[in-house]
């Protein structure tokens, strides 16, 4: 496998499906995998494009097969990222994130020892009601369940090998692009894609 595989987690709410959107659109050569959750659609979203919608039993049957590369359960629903399309994807030399919770993050690191997490961190407090009050999908109740959770989540930032402040967007997602592309001169990948080069410069 020669493409990077990242990590990229936040508490929810705090802007890291609308940086890895930005982000997408001009980079090349990486895509996000598109998990499966039990949780039900919010307006607009689509089977297939912003997750695999799927129910409990269907989950707890791919879960028995072996088909997840990590799964976790939260706020009361599950979600898991389907292992085959991410091990294709890295092998076709193609860079995938998986936009997953601190849980998550913590089972691929044990399977990938190169995966390269990020952390997305709100501003404030407020500023994270504010954007999930905002974003207008999710009830009081949802909200304050998402709030109390984000708490845990943030707890867990020690865990990961870069943080991005999401205050000024602009900002975060160029931060963003950068450990990217940091993360593309890797001496390990470099290395395996520049070998006739550097063995024409070392020969003698
Ligand atoms: N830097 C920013 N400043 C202000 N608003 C922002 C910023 N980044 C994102 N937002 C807004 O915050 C809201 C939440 O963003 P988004 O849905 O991307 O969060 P998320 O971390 O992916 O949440 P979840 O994990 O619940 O899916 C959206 O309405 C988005 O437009
Ligand atoms: N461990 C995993 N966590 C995931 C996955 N897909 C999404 N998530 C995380 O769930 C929460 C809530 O997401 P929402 O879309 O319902 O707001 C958020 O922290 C996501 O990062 C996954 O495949 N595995």
């Amino acid at each position: 496998m020669s493409g990077t595989l990242f990590v990229i987690s936040a508490a929810s709410g705090t802007g890291k499906t609308s940086l890895v959107t930005a982000l997408l659109e001009n980079t090349d050569c990486v895509e996000v995998s598109v998990s499966h959750t039990t949780r039900k659609p919010r307006p607009g979203e689509l089977d297939g494009v912003h997750y695999h919608f799927v129910s409990v039993e269907e989950f707890m049957q791919r879960v028995g097969e072996g088909g997840f590369l990590e799964h976790a359960e939260v706020f009361g629903n599950y979600y898991g990222t389907a292992r085959a399309n991410v091990e294709k994807a890295l092998a076709a030399d193609r860079d995938v994130i998986l936009e997953i919770d601190w849980q998550g993050a913590q089972q691929v690191r044990r399977q990938f020892p190169d995966v390269l997490t990020v952390f997305i961190v709100p501003p404030s407090r407020d500023a994270l009601r504010q954007r999930l009050q905002n974003r207008g999908q999710d009830s009081d109740e949802v909200i304050d369940r998402r709030l109390a959770g984000a708490l845990e989540d943030i707890s867990h930032y020690v865990e990961f090998d870069y943080l991005v402040i999401n205050d000024d967007f602009d900002t975060a997602l160029d931060d963003l692009k950068a450990v990217v592309r940091a993360a593309r001169h890797r001496q390990k990948l470099q290395a395996i894609r520049h070998l006739d080069r550097l063995q024409s410069l070392l020969s003698v």
